[in-house]
Formats: C-alpha cells, structure tokens, sequence
C-alpha cells in the first residue's frame, strides 16, 4: 500500500506587491500545492457583476480592505472544496478576525512572510500588468510578457488594475501597517511565521524553497508506515 501524503497548510503574506502571486506560482510549480488568491476570486466576483462584487469594487478601489464577515465566508466555502487538498492561501487572512475565523476551522503548518520595504513595492505596482482570469502578474521591468501587453498562456490582454495607482497604492499601505501587520504578531506567537526580506524576489526565492523543502519533508516523516 503507498503512504498517503499528509496535507500540508500554509499561507503567504506581505505588503501588497510584494511578491506573493509571483512567489506563490513559484510554490505552486514547485510543491504542488492549490494556490488560492484571495484578491483573484474578489476579481472574479466583480467580473460576474453580483451586487456583492459591486460593494467589494468600491472597497478595492478605495484602498480599503473588505469587510471581515464577507471575506472569511467567500474564502471559507471555497477552502471547503480543497479539505483532501494541500493549499496555499494567499492575501488571507489580512486582519486578526479574519485570522481567528481561518483557525477555528484549519491549522495552518507555516506562514511564509515577505518582508520587501515599501520604497520597492510602489515602483512595482505602477508597472504590474495583470492577467484578470488567471492573476498571472508581468512587469515592465522584471518579468515582461513575451509580447507587449498580451498573456503568456491564452495571449489574451492585460490589463492594468484600478487600484494600482499611486494614491491608491498608499492607502493599501496604510492598511496593511494598521490591520495586517497585526496578524504577524498572531502567527509568530504561535510559532509558525517565517520572515524572508529582500528587495527581488529572485534572491529571496532560493530560501522559501530550501525552507519548504525541509518543511514538507519533515511534515512527510511524520507519517505512519
Ligand atoms: N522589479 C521587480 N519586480 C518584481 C519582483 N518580484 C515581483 N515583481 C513584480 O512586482 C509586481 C507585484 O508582484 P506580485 O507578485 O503581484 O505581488 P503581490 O501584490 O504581493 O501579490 C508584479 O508586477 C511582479 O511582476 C522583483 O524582484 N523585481
Ligand atoms: N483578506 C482580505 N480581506 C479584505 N480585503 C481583501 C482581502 N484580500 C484582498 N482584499 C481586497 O482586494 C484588494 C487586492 O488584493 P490583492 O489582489 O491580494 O492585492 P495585492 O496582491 O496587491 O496585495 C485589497 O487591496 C483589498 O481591498
């Protein structure tokens, strides 16, 4: 009989560009865990036109979180639908309730930190081009599409996001000091954040994988024989 693999829970945060779709693809590729992106199933409700998706614009738009009950319920239902699965959750929790809410139903394994100063993150967000249906990200600079201004994969259009303006940017930034950063002091007092810092992702990614690997195979030896 083979061994089951355990199933391994984490999720990634930081500052709003600062790296977490672009590391997360990287994990994805790599682990093979289920990515889920919290601002690309917001998009994605927007995109359906609900009259919910409508009030989460209007918060996107303004810089400002969506409300705490909204946000744990929608991501919530869709974690439901991986329960056999190893997920990595990403842009969840964002604010202590939200964290709270995310323990009473799942114990994460380890919280991965991207610690990218906020001088770094502003030129970054300016030049990020998205892909709405995947959240594939590009970048001007970094990681330019093959051809200008089309997807990769399905070479359909990207698009720039409306809240990726400097005012914007800035008020996701405020947030993210006033009710994020709240929510790693709650997971290293539990004993499973680890920070990685950095100003590039490509230095600061050899070192999330060298910890993943030695996480997933630490968590894979505890299985029974
Ligand atoms: N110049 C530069 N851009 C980067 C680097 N890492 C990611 N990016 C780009 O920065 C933007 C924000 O990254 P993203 O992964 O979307 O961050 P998130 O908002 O935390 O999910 C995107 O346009 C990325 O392509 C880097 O090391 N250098
Ligand atoms: N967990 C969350 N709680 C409340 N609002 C959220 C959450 N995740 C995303 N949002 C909303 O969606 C916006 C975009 O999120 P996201 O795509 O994760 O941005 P970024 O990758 O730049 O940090 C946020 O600025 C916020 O308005």
């Amino acid at each position: 009989m083979g061994r089951t693999r355990p199933i391994f829970r984490a999720v990634i945060m930081g500052p709003p560009g600062s790296g977490k779709g672009t590391v997360s693809a990287r994990i994805t590729k790599t682990f093979g865990l289920k990515h889920l992106s919290s601002g690309d199933i917001l998009r994605a409700n927007i995109n359906a036109k609900t009259e919910l998706g409508l009030l989460m614009k209007s918060c996107i738009d303004q810089g400002q979180l969506v409300p705490d009950d909204v946000m744990s319920r929608l991501i919530l239902s869709d974690l439901r639908a991986l329960d056999q699965s190893s997920w990595l959750l990403d842009g969840f929790p964002r604010t202590v309730s939200q964290a709270d809410a995310l323990d009473k139903a799942y114990s994460v394994d380890t919280v991965i930190n991207l610690n990218v100063p906020f001088q770094t993150i502003k030129q970054r967000l300016t030049s990020r081009w998205t892909h709405l249906p995947s959240g594939r990200v590009y970048n001007v600079d970094f990681n330019p599409p093959k051809v200008p201004g089309l997807d990769d994969v399905t070479g359909e259009p990207l698009v720039q996001r409306d809240d990726d303006t400097p005012e914007t940017v800035t008020r996701r930034l405020k947030a993210y000091e006033t009710q994020t950063e709240p929510v790693l002091e709650y997971y290293r007092s539990k004993g499973v954040l680890q920070s990685f810092s950095g100003t590039e992702t490509n230095k600061i990614w050899p070192h999330i994988e060298a910890f993943l690997h030695s996480k997933l195979s630490s968590v894979n030896h505890k299985v029974p024989p």
